[in-house]
């Protein structure tokens, strides 16, 4: 028995550069991890085949689970026979902007392959990561990195300071395919400056940080529902140094450099939304 945890992400930036022939967006982002967490169990099982099994009820459990695709992929790759259960304990909100189903994929891709002992590298499971979703190579490495291409191509940072996260998400679902199908790339008007939030973590001073925070996701979410960017607004109203949607939302974060601080903005946006979590850079 192994287990593995997996941990949201955010994106500090999100670039969208152009559409690509293969109908995907070519993008430049900043992705961090923070500590939110999923918990996967992987079990031995007598027969060939994958069962999952989930606390909350509205996860699908069979070969539309992102889990279960990872477990599948490894079977099919690597001639596997055994079979396994995975347990997963659902912490991160789904359909968020936190990539909760890509890395639980990227969490089975590493408990398996210590599970089914196949000795794999970070760097050749974020390759397989790659077939089973844009964000899964990055879940894979966790951390700080610029991701490129359609989102697999990691380049790694060095570890961030550890900010305070505060996350908040309203009471809906968004489609990533729904927001990117509806962006026009030709009417972005500000791009963020990749390279200059690289700088500003190197210096790791929250006010550079806060400075460089983009997304040109949010016009496309914010268009579709307001209330992201209201949440967004009543995020710097109570005190956040830097808010932003994560991803292609409907998660908003805000980064805070005092505990206490980080502590009231979630008890003052309580009154708002069910779900706040505070959480760290990781
Ligand atoms: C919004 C982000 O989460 C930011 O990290 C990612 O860009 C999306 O990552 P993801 O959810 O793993 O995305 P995928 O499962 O690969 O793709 C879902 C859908 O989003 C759109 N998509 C995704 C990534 C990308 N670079 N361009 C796109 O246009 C495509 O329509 C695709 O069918
Ligand atoms: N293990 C999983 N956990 C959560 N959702 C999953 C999982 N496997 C498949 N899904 C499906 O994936 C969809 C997107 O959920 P997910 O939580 O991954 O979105 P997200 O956080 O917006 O991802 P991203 O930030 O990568 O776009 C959900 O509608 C859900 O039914």
């Amino acid at each position: 028995m192994f287990s593995e945890k997996a941990k949201a992400k955010i994106n500090l930036t999100l670039d969208v550069l152009y559409k690509r022939p293969d109908g995907y967006h070519e993008v430049e982002m900043v992705m961090q991890t923070v500590d939110l967490s999923d918990h996967l169990v992987f079990e031995d099982r007598d027969d060939s085949t994958i069962t999952l099994s989930c606390g909350v009820p509205y996860i699908p459990l069979d070969h539309r689970n992102l889990a279960y695709k990872a477990a599948a992929l490894l079977q099919e790759q690597f001639g596997i026979r055994r079979g396994v259960h995975i347990s997963i304990e659902k912490n991160i909100p789904v359909a968020a902007g936190l990539a909760g189903g890509s890395s639980d994929a990227a969490a089975a891709l590493r408990g398996l392959n210590r599970l089914w002992d196949l000795g794999l590298s970070l760097d050749e499971l974020a390759e397989l990561g790659a077939e089973l979703g844009s964000d899964v190579p990055f879940c894979v490495y966790g951390g700080t990195a610029i991701a490129r291409g359609r989102g697999e191509k990691i380049e790694r940072l060095p570890a961030a300071a550890p900010l305070w996260v505060v996350l908040v998400k309203p009471p809906i679902a968004v489609s990533t395919a729904d927001i990117y199908g509806n962006l026009n790339v030709r009417e972005i008007v500000v791009h963020p400056d990749t390279q200059a939030m690289v700088k500003a973590l190197e210096t790791g001073e929250p006010e550079r940080i806060v400075d460089h925070l983009g997304n040109v996701l949010e016009t496309v979410t914010f268009k579709l529902h307001p209330e992201v960017e209201k949440l967004k607004y009543q995020m710097m109203k109570f005190g956040a140094m830097g808010a932003l949607m994560s991803g292609s939302g409907p998660t908003v974060f805000g980064i805070v450099d005092r505990e206490s601080r980080a502590q009231r903005i979630c008890n003052a946006l309580r009154g708002f939304s069910k779900e706040v979590y505070l959480t760290r850079f990781l």
